[in-house]
């Protein structure tokens, strides 16, 4: 279904809702995955957490990159800004974060400076490339989107009281703080905009990304029980 038709069916629906609902059934099982699940109980394994984090300290050197074509790509300073001040988050607090976690689950630097990528990783890194490479704000917000959206709606149904373990409790709080949530609202909005002004085949590829980000974060997850 066209965005134009999904519309037509519901004059409420937003340009988002209708990237979400074409990335079914990957969006429901990756916020609702098993490993979201463990991770808001504590009961998420050390071996998992490790794995999970060394592939997805290699997601997030892309994911920067990414963020630097937004910035690039970007219309007005305003929009510049908000992917900016993210990009600081994630490039201070969120590293942090992945730094004390790997010394605490005594992963040798080696094994996350220069990890072995699953096959996940790789297909992910290749898209988050193609994305800011395209030259295309609309599939930059597209990929951005679904990556940042998808884990605030995962973290903000975590139960409240947080996990013992810091690499678990900090990881929900990331993806669940009131800056990251504004952040969320923000380029939603910015893709229903960009959404709503694009011809009918920049919405075909936006859907696209989308929809293979989410079968790609679904995967992620799935990845680190193997
Ligand atoms: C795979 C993946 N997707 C999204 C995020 C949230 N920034 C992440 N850290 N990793």
């Amino acid at each position: 279904m066209t965005f134009e038709e999904h519309r037509d069916t519901n004059p409420e629906a937003r340009f988002t809702d209708w990237l979400r609902d074409g990335a079914e059934p990957h969006w429901t099982r990756m916020t609702t995955h098993r490993f979201a699940h463990e991770l808001g109980a504590g009961t998420l394994g050390d071996a998992v957490a490790a794995r999970y984090l060394v592939q997805d300290y290699a997601f997030v050197n892309s994911f920067v990159a990414l963020l630097g074509y937004a910035i690039a790509y970007a219309p007005s300073m305003p929009s510049k800004r908000q992917f900016a001040q993210f990009a600081a988050a994630v490039t201070a607090d969120e590293n942090d974060f992945f730094l004390r976690s790997f010394r605490e689950l005594a992963v040798p630097e080696p094994v996350w400076k220069t990890p072995e990528l699953g096959p996940v990783t790789r297909d992910f890194i290749d898209l988050l490339q193609s994305a800011g490479r395209s030259g295309s704000y609309a599939q930059a917000l597209s990929v951005l989107c679904a990556a940042e959206w998808s884990y605030l709606t995962w973290a903000k149904a975590c139960p409240p009281e947080r996990p013992r373990q810091f690499w678990l409790s900090e990881w929900i709080e990331l993806h669940a703080i009131p800056p990251f949530e504004a952040f969320v609202t923000w380029l939603r909005e910015e893709t229903d905009r960009v959404g709503a002004s694009v011809d009918d085949e920049t919405r075909r590829v936006m859907a696209a990304n989308f929809r293979r980000m989410m079968e790609l974060e679904e995967a992620f997850f799935d990845a680190a029980y193997e």
